[in-house]
């Protein structure tokens, strides 16, 4: 039989509904037994551990890190962990839990898009589904990943695409690679995931912020972060990965001047690239880290860890954060958009990562 530990935090999966809206009152002792009247899972005997009771609009970075230790010390005497989380920063939560958990045991996370107290609530079916995915064998060495909606999805890629659909997750480009459902449990074919950047062991990580991109965008948003103490910057860019002129411009201004620049799109699904001069060619060029198909939100979090990585090493310098994002990328299967389509219309290949 299979040891599983699940951690409750709250999230609309955990809320009744009252005047004044939803609220947090649901433990997760309250949300098992709910699940066990949709599927029992005979083949495993679950630990429930409460680590927080709040929603996860209000969560902040140290909380995740507080969670990923939690998740840590759960998998170190488990056979799969289980995260009940609110899905509006679930994407951010579960790639921070992608950054630092390494090994076989499945870490799993789900939530709901209805509350608890719903005439119709979908929190019990996925809780049900995310216990039996972690219980199965199928799901050893899968790394973290989000079960919405009877989908099994990669932590790494994962978008919250709907605000209120029941199948509210997808990972464009990279899933599902599971599903559990009446049919039983089903494994696709999956690449490894990569090995942790982070130990978790900080309260918190160092600021970086992302900067949307828009019609007509200037250089004030960015210019504002660096003065306001950013120590990285993510471009939520335009299409495949530009900037407005007076943006690259900065962006090159911050490059030469030793500030770390991520580029990721706006779009919602596919990789950055740089292909256009005086956008993303140039920002290629210059060292900008272009990071495949994460989100704007979950790049954040990669250039983060990689600056807190850097921290306990006094030669690390802006080249080598980027080198060390651009390694976890490879190794995450992300397009390198730095080979940009040469003259004549061929692109080099690509190595995916294992
Ligand atoms: N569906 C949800 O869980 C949304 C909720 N606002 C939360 O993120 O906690």
């Amino acid at each position: 039989m299979r040891h599983l530990v699940l951690l409750g935090t709250g999230g609309t999966i955990a809320t009744r509904t009252a005047p004044q809206g939803r609220r947090v009152d649901v433990g997760a002792g309250e949300l098992l037994a709910a699940a066990a009247r949709v599927w029992e899972v005979p083949e495993a005997a679950v630990e429930v551990r409460d680590v927080r009771r709040i929603t996860s609009f209000s969560a902040g970075v140290p909380d995740v890190l507080a969670l990923a230790r939690a998740v840590r010390a759960a998998a170190a005497g488990a056979d799969g962990v289980v995260v009940t989380h609110g899905t509006d920063t679930l994407e951010e939560s579960a790639f921070l839990l992608a950054l630092a958990h390494g090994g076989p045991v499945p870490v799993v996370v789900t939530g709901a898009q209805r509350p608890f107290d719903d005439p119709a609530p979908d929190g019990p079916r996925n809780l049900a589904a995310a216990l039996r995915w972690a219980a199965a064998p199928e799901s050893d060495g899968t790394g973290v990943t989000v079960v919405f909606a009877d989908a099994v999805l990669p932590a790494v890629g994962v978008r919250k695409t709907h605000t209120l659909e029941l199948a509210a997750f997808a990972a464009p480009g990279r899933g599902p690679i599971g599903h559990v459902d009446e049919a039983g449990v089903r494994r696709h074919h999956t690449a490894a995931p990569p090995a942790p950047l982070l130990d978790a062991a900080a309260d918190d990580l160092p600021r970086v912020a992302v900067v949307p991109q828009y019609l007509g965008a200037d250089a004030s948003d960015i210019e504002h972060a660096v003065r306001r103490g950013a120590r990285g910057v993510v471009v939520a860019g335009l299409g495949a990965g530009n900037t407005p002129p007076p943006v690259t411009a900065a962006c090159l201004d911050l490059l030469a001047a030793g500030v770390p620049v991520m580029l990721t799109s706006r779009v919602g699904a596919g990789p950055v690239v740089g292909l256009y001069a005086g956008g993303g060619a140039d920002l290629a060029a210059a060292g900008a880290i272009l990071a495949g198909d994460l989100s704007p939100w979950q790049g954040r979090l990669l250039l983060a860890a990689a600056l807190a990585a850097g921290a306990a090493e006094p030669s690390s310098t802006a080249a080598t954060v980027a080198e060390r994002c651009r390694t976890w990328l490879r190794a995450a299967g992300a397009v390198d958009g730095t080979h940009h389509l040469l003259a004549g219309g061929s692109a080099p290949s690509q190595t995916k990562g294992t």
